[in-house]
């Protein structure tokens, strides 16, 4: 069993020692293997308690099981018996609910469950007549109308049309294709059986956190179940409910063993990454045969799956989806697919495609509306799929018109963002990002072009007292996790991240989006400033340019058919950039001076490790000179007193108020600038003294002349707070 996912056996011995031996006799037994029990995951506290697990990202406990040693001819064998009336609740946190074997009679009872609504509570719902269960929880969310993209998208999708959609980020472009799936899952007579659920949709996203997030924007729209009481003996246990409908995620770097049993169980709606999709699918051809029969096929930010590279596993999953002669239409001329013979079974043909992204070209979309003769003319001689043209135009939409909803706006602004611009040289981008971050306290999202950068810039923070969470692919799953819950958990806190965290990623409320270098697509620019001013919240973007990156700046903004000058300066004020400058050069001396230590100590350790594995004798030499690098000797005390004393000048520099030019600390109602009215007012900035609280875009504002503004900045002017 993998360290991440730990089975809390020893929990259920003691729950069942707590029984009384009466009513154990009562209960019948039935026999089961490990996989079957019903698992259910262990809730912790989101962040307490994260330190000191030995990593574990997730625990799993059974209820209602006995465990028995049972003497065989061939030793002791292991056995678990179930408690037949016993079973917990299904639903699972962010992996999705985990469907149980079916063969629960309460089926019905959940059925039952169906509530009625008072639509009037809803009007701007009501045209799409949802199941009630449906309006009940977006009431219960707040989502007291449709954003456009889901006004646009929900009367074809619901009447069974393909839709592809493609609307700004944070428009809440996942419930557009989610509500008209479990629309149609909820009403499905497949509930009212006691059969094994057969996969009726495939959600396929590029990257593991969004598939996640997919799965808990989902579930969070499907009625919790709670587990029912029974009268009688037995009162004190609830029997168990099914989900009316399963969504569960199937993605990389957690449990395999997990997710194969929640397929083994059944699942309704499955959200993956392409990758461990495939990777289940080649040991499994049970699923394989379900995809091909799926109801619904959706895939979120399709083009960033084109980026990730998982080409080839997409290509092979869509091919399931397509029915025969299509595929070898598309294929013809292409290898041979591995499921040539399968793909011949007949195929679901009243499958829904929807293809979500907040940037799809326009010539894209006009390619997928010409007719499908031409499309297949065309791509009689294409090769492999390498661009999303390629992947999308494959795509086997039954529909021979599918619905196209463009509702992203000229150049990709979201109205809620105000964007700004800092130009400043490499070597300074440090201290003003330090500046902004202290000047405008926030979340903030900090993207930078490389995991080496995100390495150097992270100790720098810490020791600039800042809270800093790296965010990029060289961390081990539960590491990104635990990562993005600390830094959802931290007010004020700061993730620096590759573009791993560019798309889908709804972190709720993050203030600030910057951008540490230029992004390297118009798209990527766009998705990364679609992490904030989500859901028509206020947001702020800054982009740190130096010289050398102009040019680049200028031809991203041709691309978005923009000029860059629209992008407006931030304000800065450059006395107390200086003061910041001194502090974030100490701190870079130090994280010099700490790696240098480090690396030599690693160098020291790994070549006596290495000798005295190979039983080789290292030279005379060696040990004279990394004598004189052990800790007790004068170089390395040197180092560490000199490693002291940069530590100790930077905690007098961090005790220093920053004072702005012109203000007098002692004589609060003199100097060109007074700072008692703020002080009385409580309107004062804690870190920064002389200066007012602020946020960026509001200071941007200010510093413009009536009609200079924006069409962009007109808009947020009239915007409440966040
Ligand atoms: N009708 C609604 N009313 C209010 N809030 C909503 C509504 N629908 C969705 N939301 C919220 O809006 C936020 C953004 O939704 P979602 O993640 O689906 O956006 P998106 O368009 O997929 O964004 P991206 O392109 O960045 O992936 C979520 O927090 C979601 O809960």
């Amino acid at each position: 069993m993998p360290s991440s996912h730990v089975a809390k056996t020893s929990s259920i011995k003691r729950k069942k020692s707590a029984q009384s031996s009466r009513q154990k006799k009562r209960i019948k037994l039935e026999n089961q293997s490990l996989n079957s029990l019903p698992w259910t995951t262990f809730k912790r506290p989101l962040v307490a308690g994260l330190d000191g697990d030995d990593g574990i990202l997730e625990l799993e406990e059974v209820d209602g099981v006995e465990v028995v040693y049972e003497e065989t001819p061939g030793g002791k064998v292991v056995k678990f018996n179930v408690l037949e009336t016993v079973a917990s609740s299904q639903r699972e946190d962010d992996v999705g609910i985990e469907p149980d074997d079916g063969k629960d009679d309460s089926v019905a009872d959940a059925v039952e469950d169906s509530p009625s609504f008072d639509s009037s509570l809803l009007p701007e719902w009501i045209k799409f007549a949802l199941h009630p269960h449906l309006q009940n929880s977006l009431h219960a969310q707040k989502f007291l109308s449709p954003t456009p993209i889901q006004a646009a998208a929900l009367q074809p999708a619901l009447s069974g049309k393909d839709v592809v959609g493609v609307a700004q980020t944070g428009s809440g472009k996942t419930l557009a294709y989610g509500l008209p799936i479990l629309n149609q899952l909820l009403s499905q007579p497949h509930l009212r059986t006691n059969e094994k659920r057969r996969l009726q949709a495939l959600i396929l996203a590029p990257t593991r956190e969004l598939a996640l997030q997919v799965t808990s924007h989902l579930n969070a729209c499907l009625p919790v179940l709670e587990p029912k009481e029974t009268g009688g003996e037995q009162s004190a246990r609830p029997t168990k409910r099914l989900p009316l409908v399963s969504c569960a995620a199937i993605v990389g770097g957690m449990s395999s063993q997990k997710q194969r049993r929640v397929l083994d169980r059944g699942v309704d709606i499955l959200v993956a990454t392409p990758g461990r999709l495939w990777d289940i699918m080649q040991e499994d051809e049970e699923l394989s045969e379900q995809i091909k029969h799926i109801h619904f096929l959706v895939l979120d930010e399709a083009d960033r799956m084109i980026e990730a590279g998982h080409f080839a596993e997409l290509d092979n999953i869509l091919r399931l989806t397509m029915r025969p002669n299509r595929n070898d239409e598309i294929h013809e001329g292409a290898e041979e697919s591995d499921n040539s013979e399968e793909s011949r079974a007949p195929i679901q043909d009243g499958m829904q495609t929807f293809v979500f992204s907040a940037t799809l070209s326009k010539d894209l979309q006009r390619n997928l509306k010409r007719p499908k003769s031409m499309k297949r003319g065309k791509k009689k001689h294409h090769k492999p799929i390498t661009t999303l043209d390629d992947l999308l135009l494959r795509l086997d939409f039954r529909d021979p018109e599918p619905e196209i909803i463009d509702l992203s706006p000229v150049g990709g602004i979201v109205s809620t963002l105000q964007e700004s611009k800092v130009e400043c040289l490499s070597g300074d981008k440090d201290a003003y990002l330090y500046y902004f971050l202290l000047r405008y306290p926030g979340r903030s999202l900090v993207f930078l072009a490389s995991i080496d950068g995100i390495r150097r810039l992270s100790p720098i923070l810490e020791l600039l007292h800042l809270k800093a969470f790296p965010l990029h692919s060289q961390l081990e799953q539960r590491q990104r996790l635990k990562n993005l819950d600390r830094f959802k958990a931290t007010p004020n806190g700061i993730l620096l991240a590759t573009d791993i965290a560019a798309r889908g990623l709804d972190i709720p409320e993050i203030d600030h989006v910057i951008h540490y270098q230029i992004p390297r697509s118009a798209d990527a620019y766009i998705h990364r400033n679609g992490r904030t001013a989500r859901a028509m919240r206020k947001g702020f973007s800054m982009l740190l340019c130096a010289p050398d990156e102009k040019k680049i700046l200028r031809a991203l903004f041709q691309s978005l058919e923009r000029q860059d000058t629209e992008l407006s300066d931030l304000p800065v004020e450059l006395n107390m950039l200086d003061k910041l400058k001194a502090r974030v050069m100490l701190a870079r001396q130090i994280d010099t001076a700490q790696h240098k230590v480090t690396k030599a100590n690693h160098e020291r350790n790994w070549m006596k490790e290495t000798a005295e594995a190979m039983e080789i004798e290292l030279d005379s030499d060696f040990y004279n000179e990394s004598d004189e690098e052990k800790p007790s000797n004068n170089r390395q005390r040197s180092t560490a007193a000199k490693n002291s004393a940069l530590k100790l000048e930077l905690k007098k520099l961090l005790a220093q108020p920053l004072i702005v030019k012109g203000v007098s600390p002692k004589y609060i109602t003199s100097g060109s600038r007074p700072i008692v009215d703020d002080i009385l007012a409580g309107n004062f900035h804690e870190a920064m003294v002389g200066l007012k609280k602020s946020d960026a875009g509001s200071d941007i504002i200010k510093r413009k002349k009536k009609g200079n503004f924006t069409k962009a900045e007109e808009e947020w002017q009239g915007l409440g707070s966040s």
